[in-house]
């Protein structure tokens, strides 16, 4: 599927792309935007399947159709090789490239992701009511995991701000890659990632906390490093956007 894209940063520059959580746009990207393309990259982020601008999908869509998306986005673009960062979603998104497309990635970096999270039962119910109760109830709930109290209290209108990016996603499309978290498992084929991998956990993430997803992640890919962020959630990328554009850029810039 064609997704919907944004492109920033010097033409010339080392692509990066930023691929986000269920229930985003590619405006979570907001605070890496001007850090990477300072730095020289080419930033080219995107809307995932049925999240966004990009169209709702027909039918629940597996890992491998969102990573296919990618080298649809990277082929459309006229890019060989990329940086990947995923977060959530994104970084299952992101392992799948490792695993399947490693000639099309180059650096990664994994943040507040999973290898595996919860089980299909539980990602259905999740999909059911997306369609019953409202992508606003999903609002409600996703900005509890997404940002810390303390954020929220601090920074009362972009909280409104992403409650409204979820609401405003599309249940079906919400839905379909529930599927795609709850029929995903790629903890056994990660040691088949080559790429110089950068794992990201935030300390106070209930979705993906360090113990047993970044942790797990970092102990099975090969040479990869962990680096737990304190003070935020699920959105890391957000909450702590300094540190988080720091790791990233140190890795991505890292001597080769
Ligand atoms: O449930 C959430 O909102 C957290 C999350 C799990 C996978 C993802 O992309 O976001």
């Amino acid at each position: 599927m064609r997704v919907n894209q944004v492109a920033e940063g010097p033409a010339d520059g080392e692509v990066v792309v930023l691929s986000g959580s269920i229930g985003s746009n590619l405006s979570m990207w907001d605070p890496q935007v001007g850090p990477l393309t300072s730095a020289g990259y080419r930033v080219v982020r995107y809307d995932p399947r049925g999240h966004g601008r990009t169209p709702v999908p027909d039918a629940p869509c597996t890992l491998a159709d969102l990573g296919g998306d990618v080298v649809e986005l990277l082929d459309t673009l006229g890019v060989e090789r990329a940086h990947f960062v995923g977060l959530s979603l994104g970084g299952m998104t992101g392992m799948w490239l490792g695993i399947h497309e490693p000639d099309r990635i180059d650096r990664l970096v994994l943040c507040c992701t999973s290898p595996r999270l919860g089980d299909p039962p539980m990602w259905e119910e999740r999909a059911r009511q997306a369609r019953t109760q409202g992508m606003a109830a999903i609002a409600d709930a996703s900005i509890q995991r997404w940002f810390t109290d303390e954020w929220r209290a601090r920074h009362p209108e972009l909280a409104r701000e992403y409650h409204h990016m979820t609401a405003a996603t599309p249940a079906e499309g919400y839905a379909a890659c529930c599927h795609a978290i709850g029929s995903m498992d790629v903890l056994d084929d990660l040691p088949k990632i080559a790429a110089p991998t950068l794992v990201i956990s935030a300390a106070d993430d209930p979705a993906t906390p360090p113990a047993g997803h970044g942790e797990r992640i970092a102990e099975a890919v090969p040479g990869a490093r962990l680096e737990v962020v304190p003070g935020a959630a699920h959105l890391a990328n957000v909450e702590q956007a300094a540190h988080v554009n720091e790791l990233v850029l140190g890795h991505l810039g890292a001597v080769r």
